[in-house]
């Protein structure tokens, strides 16, 4: 192994951490500039495979080299041994034997400076912040994340379950950006079909296919200047990633049928539920996109594991849903209930929670017998069944009006998050007037 090598570009760049791999993956040189960029001291490092595994996704991405790996300034954010987050930008470069073997690599990581330091957004634990609430220090460290990313046009991917407010983490980078007053557009990859994608991700021409009787501007054009969020991102088939993948590396996408190619001026953002990495390790997502839409991470907790913020969320949430006429009370023993729940469902299932009880109550007092069934560990037997036709129709009215609004009037993705579908919402929406 040439450690030579990396010990002289190591003293052509102090700053940089420089980081060798033998064949196997483990780490063999750790600079000094690494131990100074990243916190952990080179005897812990050195013999390690990636150090991060357990504490931070990209991290792992920032160390481990594989040997088709050939990253040119890759952008990552990843967790100082103190726990900082840290941009920085990675470059690697694998290294082959005299027979054309693997022979292990170098990599450098250089610190990334364009992000500005902390304190520049101040969110408030327990107020509002763009919609959100939380005492959290996770979610506060979310919150101080998006002030910080959306002075950038970074690309960021939120994770999270559904429910936990993910949309809403995008949206407040988009008003916390310079891109604010200019569309935000969002699209549910998972809730479309798979044909119809890139024609709405990129429009196509009159003609372009049998049944495109006009043109149609796709989510990219409706976006320009503005934010562009792909939620469910992990849903999208390898044949439109690679065309993603495209438009990303070339800035300029051509509609379908269209001979044109337009700027791609939109900030992405995007979402999924699932574990990116072990996608494209399956081969279900492509590792290049992968690297192109993580660069930003963020990471949004299950509510189960904040359970300390479901008292603060309910009160804010029955005084959304309750505007300016009486915010019921919850009764200490609801609040117990609403406490020990699980929450599957998180934040959303939260809000729903609410307006069921809020309709079964008087309208003053929530007391636990007004939660839904789950929620008090009963089996869905008699309870559920024995709700009256009328109260029904208004828990419906309800629901369905708070994820219309919820989704800014897009039906399909309003169905989506009620788990029907558009022609089902359609119907209740006749029926309901
Ligand atoms: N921290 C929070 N404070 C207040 N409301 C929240 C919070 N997080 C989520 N919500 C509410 O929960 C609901 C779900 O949020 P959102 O649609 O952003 O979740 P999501 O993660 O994008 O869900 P999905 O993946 O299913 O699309 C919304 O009504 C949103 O207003």
């Amino acid at each position: 192994m040439p450690l030579s090598l990396a010990q002289q570009i190591a003293k052509l760049m102090p700053d940089a951490a420089v980081i060798m791999v033998n064949r196997d993956c483990t780490i063999h040189y750790w600079s000094p500039g690494a131990e100074r960029l990243l916190g952990f001291p080179a005897v812990d490092a050195i013999s390690q495979a990636g150090l991060a595994g357990s504490h931070c996704e990209s991290c792992q991405a920032a160390y481990e080299v594989t040997p088709h790996d050939r990253l040119v300034g890759h952008i990552l954010t990843l967790q100082t041994a103190g726990g900082q987050s840290r941009v920085v930008k990675k470059y690697t470069m694998p290294l082959f034997d005299d027979h054309g073997e693997f022979n292990g690599s170098i990599a450098v990581l250089i610190a990334y400076p364009t992000l500005p330091g902390p304190g520049d957004s101040q969110p408030v634990p327990g107020k509002p912040y763009h919609g959100m609430i939380s005492h959290n220090p996770v979610m506060q460290h979310v919150f101080t994340m998006i002030g910080r990313v959306a002075k950038t046009d970074l690309p960021v991917l939120v994770r999270g379950e559904s429910g936990t407010g993910k949309e809403l983490v995008a949206r407040a980078i988009h008003e916390e950006s310079t891109r604010k007053g200019q569309p935000f557009i969002a699209i549910n990859c998972a809730a479309l079909n798979p044909n119809i994608l890139e024609s709405e991700l990129f429009g196509h021409v009159k003609g372009a296919f049998t049944g495109a009787i006009r043109q149609h501007v796709g989510v990219f054009e409706q976006a320009r200047g503005g934010t562009l969020f792909l939620d469910e991102i992990a849903e999208i088939p390898l044949d439109l990633q690679a065309k993603l993948l495209r438009v990303l590396e070339t800035g300029e996408f051509t509609p379908l049928g269209s001979e044109r190619r337009y700027i791609a001026d939109v900030r992405i953002i995007t979402a999924t539920h699932r574990a990116l990495r072990e996608e494209a390790k399956s081969g279900r997502f492509r590792h290049d996109l992968l690297y192109r839409l993580r660069v930003i991470p963020i990471f949004l907790p299950p509510l189960r594991e904040r359970r300390h913020d479901i008292p603060l969320l309910a009160k804010h949430l029955l005084h959304e849903q309750a505007g300016d006429v009486l915010v019921p009370q919850l009764t200490q023993a609801a609040v117990e209930h609403l406490m020990q729940y699980d929450w599957p469902g998180n934040v959303r299932e939260l809000r729903n929670a609410l307006s069921y009880a809020w309709v079964m109550s008087d309208g003053a007092v929530i007391d636990m017998q007004h939660l839904p069934a789950e929620i008090l560990g009963l089996k869905n037997t008699g309870r559920a069944a024995s709700k009256n036709t009328a109260t029904r129709r208004q828990l419906d009215r309800h629901e369905i009006q708070a994820a219309i609004e919820r989704h800014h009037g897009n039906l399909s993705q309003a169905a989506h998050s009620l788990g029907i579908s558009r022609t089902t919402l359609w119907r209740k929406l006749k029926t309901l007037d």
